[in-house]
């Protein structure tokens, strides 16, 4: 099953002399159970392909459907992403008055979950990922790494059935940094589709599938079981 599908996707930055073609004509599909990492030079594109793939950026021309559902349709794609999309920012975005578990339990509460079962998957999640005694600590009080954690905890918590990832190992080291792929690698085995960008091919071999972009074009598509043994 396709959970995200990009055709013929382009996204101009600007106009005229300053216009920066971020991507020029990206065709790509992620299904269930899918992880493909995106690889590729600075200024490539990466980001704008992930901003895109979460309806935080509208495509120039060309569709992005999610599901069934083509995102230039949708109204309301705040609500769609909050239950559809896990998103893990590079500049990892955590609400600094809110503890780590407030962070992970906001975007549930905003589509309506009680305080309470709220809570009780975000404290699911963090302990999945070694971070339950993080809770109730604010971000301006956990390392860089740490803050790392509860971002990618957020992105998880829910029935997201698409995780976008934008260099999430970035601040951490290599165990941490393993931990993460390995916890993005078994969502995927439950069916959620992932993308993920990352410049490390250590961390690119969890993938199922590596594009790589190049001045806004998919130049190579490599399927990883085929070329390493996990
Ligand atoms: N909002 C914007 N306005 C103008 N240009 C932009 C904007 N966002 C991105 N760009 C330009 O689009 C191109 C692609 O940027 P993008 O951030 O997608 O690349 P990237 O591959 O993610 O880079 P990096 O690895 O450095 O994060 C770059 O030339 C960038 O300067």
């Amino acid at each position: 099953m396709t959970v995200l599908r990009l055709a013929e996707v382009a996204r101009v930055h600007g106009e005229g002399a300053t216009a920066v073609h971020a991507l020029r004509g990206v065709s790509l599909e992620v299904g269930a159970g899918e992880l493909v990492a995106v690889m590729g030079p600075s200024g490539s594109g990466k980001s704008t392909l992930l901003n895109l793939a979460g309806g935080l950026d509208r495509p120039t021309s060309g569709t992005v459907h999610l599901g069934e559902q083509d995102l230039s349709t949708v109204r309301d794609l705040a609500s769609l992403r909050r239950r559809g999309v896990g998103y893990v920012f590079q500049d990892l975005n955590l609400i600094t008055s809110l503890t780590a578990a407030e962070n992970v339990m906001l975007p549930r509460e905003l589509d309506g979950v009680r305080s309470r079962l709220a809570r009780q998957e975000a404290m699911t999640v963090l302990t999945q990922i070694d971070a339950a005694h993080l809770a109730d600590r604010f971000p301006d009080e956990l390392s860089g790494g740490q803050r790392q954690r509860v971002a990618i905890a957020r992105a998880l918590v829910g029935e997201r059935r698409l995780l976008l990832a934008d260099e999430p190992t970035g601040a951490l080291d290599t165990r941490a940094g393993d931990e993460i792929l390995q916890t993005l690698r078994a969502r995927c085995d439950a069916g959620a589709a992932v993308l993920l960008v990352t410049h490390e091919p250590r961390y690119a071999a969890w993938a199922d599938r590596v594009v790589f972009l190049r001045d806004g074009m998919i130049t190579d598509s490599t399927d990883v079981s085929l070329a390493s043994a996990r």
